[in-house]
């Protein structure tokens, strides 16, 4: 909707109505249309104002009508904004709250644009496997040059309404209510001519050396792309907006955009879009849900253990905020935690440009510390005997209703609860190292947690900048549990002739930032291997005979074992599965030696080399970890197909534009992912994880029907557990 009224007696006010952020669904595109041709042949107007309701200019264009070429109905965005360009009338955008995408690219159209101070703008849609095809590709370079231009088009990063000014994207930037600033600014500026403020009648500001620009730029997109396509079309867009007349741009700028439009990468991130916020509607399967449950005000936090994560958990709470007690009992470790941290907060205040955090946390070695606060998060050492110990403390110690949080990757949080007074005030916090970047929370409840500490605890990730994801209690919860097939499939293939190169390499032309066993390199060998020997699996020099690789009637691999063995434990060693300069280096090398080791491990298990290809390397590991995201679900640990993809997307490296796991099986095709887990299950009766998850048979009895209804099915296939 757009709702048209005349102020100020001679400035036509044009307001996009569209909740929640005005998107440019077709119904507004007709208001645009409709209102803007009022205001122009309406001799009492003057000028025109463009705004949002609701503190928010414009969201850009429905991304929900993207989902086939028939919802694009309604006016098309390019000759509306074309012809508010053209208008002989000066129309100004009035920027509150954000301009995104197209709604930019409508305010790039308009002669003049004021933002509030605390806007921001943006042209986000590489993030969503498009590129600004309304002509932002175009118009953008014109106005603030071609650096600058390529580097919000190919990020899609967010600026401030200050950064946008330094730019000469807006004119001016409002303290206070901007439609009245722009207002008064359109009733300044009628008459004037508008020729100098149509900015596809600019030409591009030059640049000296633009091909060697254009190559170098090119060069890094395709580096940090891993694959996805629609950072290289905005590049190549804006380079048509440098080196062509603008209608030969747009023109270029349409071809580019029919390519993305309907690819499988661009369905991929709009589903992320999506899951995204659908994952923070969460819901427990007792019912409990995000808009039913209420958490209550955290003021003061704790931490416990000042270990790498509990530093970076430190860090994160600090910088929300809160006030947070830090407790480590060792000596050295207390000393070292504090001068780390503080680097940590002074860092993060520096890219940030926000204040320091550091008035915000006190420092004890004593458990007594944390008596009187809201919540704790306990991050000792990964070992449940300790934080066992730690938790019945904490239950003696805490005042009565303290929320109990575990930052565990893999261990049982219901046995940490049965430990205290109230386990119902128990949950798990995965956090992902290092706990003050990277973005993905699992916050893990058990059958006794309370939905109220559910929603405190998503709430408090929120804060924290987290992506955060609800999911039941099993060992390695949702991501690591997917994680084990992967893995173990990647050994296996090791065994039976692959090398960890060509696994990584084929695992990285598929997008992921690094390999399996870069991965295992970088987090050490020996965290697996410690745990693998607690449950009784390691057999010293990895054993013999048939025995040697199964354990429990189930294949095994000791070749992790055998390599730690030797010491070689990874980049902290200098030696793992690749090797490095030094201990601590990250630039991973092919080793020779490990030709001969697995060599001489086949040859004592009589296996016989073969040629693995890229196909069954993906097949295995991707399929593997699939399959188990099926049980996952029907389980009850995730909530949805969502909640997995989300959380390989953002604590796993999987790549965004192939919309995490579940998103990926389901563009490959269900029945298809059956056939081959049967086929691989069939040859290799030792590997179970291959057996397909009856409720992928039943998805494929069902039809394969998307993603976004496989929780009917689900519901189903629970209800008859
Ligand atoms: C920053 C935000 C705007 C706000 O953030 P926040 O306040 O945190 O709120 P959220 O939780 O994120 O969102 C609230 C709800 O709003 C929904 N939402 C948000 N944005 C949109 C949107 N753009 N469309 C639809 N819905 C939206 C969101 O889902 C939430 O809903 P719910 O509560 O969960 O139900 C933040 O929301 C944000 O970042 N939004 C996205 C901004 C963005 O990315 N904008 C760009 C969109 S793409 C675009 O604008 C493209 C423009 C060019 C179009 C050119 C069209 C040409 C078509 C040519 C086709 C050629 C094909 C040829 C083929 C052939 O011919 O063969």
């Amino acid at each position: 909707m757009t709702q048209y009224s005349r102020v100020s007696g001679s400035v036509g006010l044009i307001t996009l109505k569209n909740p929640p952020v005005n998107q440019l669904s077709a119904v507004v595109r007709h208001g645009i249309v409709d209102t803007v041709q009022k205001a122009l042949s309406d001799p009492k107007v003057k000028s025109v104002v463009i705004c949002g309701q609701n503190g928010m200019f414009c969201g850009g264009a429905d991304i929900k009508e993207f989902q086939t070429l028939a919802n694009m109905r309604g006016p098309p965005l390019i000759p509306m904004i074309h012809s508010i360009e053209a208008a002989d009338k000066p129309v100004v955008a009035a920027i509150e709250g954000g301009a995104f995408g197209g709604g930019l690219e409508l305010a790039l159209g308009c002669h003049y644009r004021i933002a509030h101070s605390k806007a921001k703008v943006g042209l986000p849609e590489v993030t969503l496997g498009l590129l600004p095809a309304a002509g932002g590709s175009q118009r953008l370079p014109r106005l603030i040059g071609v650096p600058a231009a390529l580097s919000l088009i190919t990020t899609g990063r967010h600026i401030t309404a200050a950064e946008a000014l330094q730019l000469g994207l807006v004119d001016q930037v409002a303290d206070h209510n901007t439609v009245d600033a722009a207002v008064k600014f359109a009733l300044s500026v009628a008459g004037q001519s508008l020729d100098a403020r149509r900015i596809s009648n600019f030409q591009c500001p030059p640049v000296p050396n633009m091909d060697a620009l254009f190559e170098d730029v090119m060069q890094k997109v395709r580096t940090t792309a891993r694959g996805a396509i629609a950072p290289i079309a905005c590049v190549q867009a804006v380079r048509a907006a440098a080196t062509l007349p603008y209608t030969q741009g747009m023109q270029r700028e349409k071809e580019l955009m029919a390519t993305l439009f309907t690819s499988g990468q661009a369905r991929a991130l709009q589903y992320c879009f999506f899951a995204q916020r659908v994952v923070g509607r969460w819901s427990m399967p007792s019912g409990a849900r995000w808009d039913t449950s209420k958490g209550r005000p955290i003021h003061k936090a704790a931490v416990i253990g000042l270990g790498t994560m509990g530093r970076g958990i430190t860090v994160a709470l600090a910088q929300t905020g809160l006030s947070v007690v830090a407790v480590e009992t060792q000596e050295k470790q207390f000393m070292e935690a504090k001068k780390a941290v503080s680097n940590m907060l002074e860092r993060g205040a520096k890219r940030s440009g926000k204040p320091l955090a550091h008035g915000k946390i006190t420092y004890s070695q004593s458990l007594q510390a944390v008596a009187d606060v809201d919540l704790v998060i306990e991050a000792v050492f990964e070992d449940m005997g300790l934080k066992k110990k730690v938790f019945q403390q904490l239950s003696a110690v805490c005042k009565p209703g303290t929320f109990l949080c575990t930052n565990t990757s893999t261990l049982d949080v219901d046995e940490l609860a049965s430990q205290t007074h109230q386990p119902e005030l128990v949950v798990g916090m995965h956090f992902f190292a290092p706990a003050h970047i990277m973005k993905l929370l699992e916050v893990v409840y058990g059958p006794r947690s309370s939905p109220e500490l559910v929603a405190v605890v998503m709430e408090l990730g929120k804060k924290m900048g987290k992506v955060s994801v609800a999911v039941g209690n099993c060992r390695g919860f949702v991501g690591n549990r997917m994680l084990k097939p992967y893995r173990d499939q990647a050994y296996f293939l090791l065994e039976e002739g692959a090398t960890p190169q060509l696994i990584d390499q084929a695992l990285e032309e598929f997008g992921f930032a690094m390999g399996a066993f870069k991965v295992s390199d970088l987090s050490g060998l020996d965290v697996g291997w410690k745990v693998r020997k607690e449950e009784g699996l390691v057999q010293p020099g990895g054993g013999s005979g048939k025995s040697a690789r199964i354990r429990n009637g189930v294949r095994y691999s000791p070749l992790g074992d055998l390599m730690c063995e030797q010491g070689r434990f990874g980049q902290k060693t200098g030696r793992g599965w690749y090797q490095y300069d030094k201990p601590g280096s990250r630039d991973a090398r092919p080793d020779p030696w490990m030709h001969s080791f697995l060599e001489e491990y086949r040859a004592r298990h009589g296996l016989v080399a073969r040629r693995i290809s890229n196909q069954e390397v993906l097949e295995r590991c991707l399929y593997a970890m699939i399959n188990e995201g099926f049980r996952v679900l029907e389980d009850g640990i995730a909530a949805g197909p969502e909640d997995i993809d989300i959380i390989y997307v953002f604590g796993y490296g999987w790549p965004r534009h192939r919309g995490g796991p579940m998103f990926y099986a389901n563009m490959v095709g269900l029945e298809i992912v059956l056939e081959r887990l049967e086929h691989y299950a069939q040859a290799n009766p030792d590997m179970p994880t291959l057996q397909p998850c009856s409720l992928l048979r039943k998805l494929v009895a069902s039809g394969s029907p998307p993603v976004n209804k496989w929780k009917e099915v689900i519901k189903n296939v629970r209800s008859q557990l």
